[in-house]
């Protein structure tokens, strides 16, 4: 192999800086040719905080990005930059940097010199010769692959060496417009988690429609769809607390049992479902005794037994194995909830492959318990976004 793997290990040589806000848009709106590409979207990103904007495609995730790195203008609403009104500042005076869709490497140069390319254009003389080597080492281990040509890369390590070229100068803040379209589960996991260690000290905003790249990239995610925000917070919070079914679908794998709220106590929700038993779980503003609503539930939060529900414990529910398929790492347990009566319920319980799973199979009788806490009343329907 011509390649030589890069092996120096450095941290980078920055101070962390004190957490301040290193850029905001507030309150923006962008007209489109059918419908609004932006509705009053207002985010904050604090210095060195990573933050997904996660959403289908057309939620306006690049349209945000567009504003914030200047090449866009709000119709109304403004964006700030450090504190101060951005509307004056060109995107090239603008100290951040953008990874867009469709990166150019150039193809007379190595992997090195593509990565070298924005410290030779870009850092003044305050950047000295050894901490340039040191930022160009740092960057290169992202990618390995010193003297490759970009034509001989393959589009991980394409990913890898557009990514390395962009964090080398350090800057304050990166907006990454989906850098690993195209890469599989396990190479996107890969790279943001390579990534991690060059990313200290520099606030990240990374467009996503893939919930795995929120979730890896940890942090805060706001997720987006038709210009709106659903909802924005810690990853994992978002995650478990959704706030309405579009969330909890776009957040990854989500039991949703139909049902109608019956009390309400200490937070708590009684919901009666659909398939005649009844389950507990958080409540939220859409528990309204009488109203009808969707449970929500991680597949991975569902314990599972071959035992009775007596055994189980409080709360537990009896179910029926229906089907179970190994996918990959994981294995996916199709149950029947309320299997007796007429209109049983279908909950889905996940596990990574490597659990046992304690010899169930299709047909045998078990029981399922979750927290309630882990469990939310969602209205019956999300509200239409206009
Ligand atoms: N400045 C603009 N003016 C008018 N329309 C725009 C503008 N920017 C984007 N759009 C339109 O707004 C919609 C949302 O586009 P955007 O590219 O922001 O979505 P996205 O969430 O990044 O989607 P994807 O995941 O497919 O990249 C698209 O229909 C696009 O054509």
């Amino acid at each position: 192999m011509a390649s030589h793997p890069v092996t120096a290990l450095r941290m980078p040589s920055r101070p962390p800086p004190a957490t301040r806000q290193v850029a905001a848009l507030r309150e923006v709106s962008l007209a489109g040719r059918r419908q609004p590409v932006l509705r009053r979207l207002g985010l904050e990103i604090a210095t060195g905080e990573r933050l997904a904007l996660l959403g289908p495609a057309g939620a306006g995730k690049t349209a945000a990005l567009m504003l914030l790195s200047g090449f866009t203008r709000p119709d109304t609403g403004s964006v700030l930059l450090g504190g101060r009104e951005a509307a004056d500042i060109p995107p090239a005076a603008r100290e951040l940097a953008l990874v867009g869709h469709d990166e150019v490497l150039l193809p007379h140069l190595g992997v090195a010199g593509n990565i070298a390319l924005p410290l030779e254009l870009r850092s003044g003389p305050s950047v000295g010769h050894a901490d340039r080597v040191g930022r160009l080492m740092d960057a290169l281990r992202l990618v390995g692959l010193a003297d490759r040509r970009p034509c001989d890369l393959s589009a991980e390590q394409r990913a890898r060496t557009v990514l390395a070229r962009a964090l080398v100068t350090q800057p304050g803040l990166v907006l990454l417009d989906d850098p690993c379209a195209g890469l599989d589960p396990s190479a996107r996991a890969a790279v943001l988690a390579d990534l991690a260690p060059l990313l200290q000290g520099m606030a990240v905003v990374l467009a996503t429609r893939d919930p795995g790249d929120a979730l890896h990239l940890g942090g805060r995610v706001a997720v987006l769809e038709a210009g709106a925000l659903l909802q924005a917070g810690p990853v994992q919070e978002v995650y478990d607390q959704p706030d309405s079914l579009r969330v909890a679908r776009l957040l990854g794998a989500a039991n949703l049992l139909p049902g109608r709220v019956e009390a309400v106590e200490d937070d708590i929700a009684i919901v009666r479902l659909g398939c005649g038993l009844t389950v507990e779980a958080a409540a939220t503003p859409a528990a309204v005794p009488g109203r009808d609503c969707q449970v929500f539930i991680r597949p991975e939060r569902v314990a599972v037994a071959a035992v009775t529900p007596a055994d189980m414990g409080e709360g537990a529910l009896p179910a029926l194995v229906a089907g179970i398929a190994w996918r990959g790492d994981q294995v996916r347990l199709s149950l029947r909830l309320g299997a007796e009566g007429p209109r049983p319920a279908e909950l889905i319980v996940t596990r990574p492959a490597v659990v046992p799973l304690a010899g169930l199979t299709a047909g045998q009788q078990v029981a399922v318990a979750w927290q309630a806490e882990y469990a939310r009343v969602l209205a019956r329907e999300d509200p239409v976004i206009e």
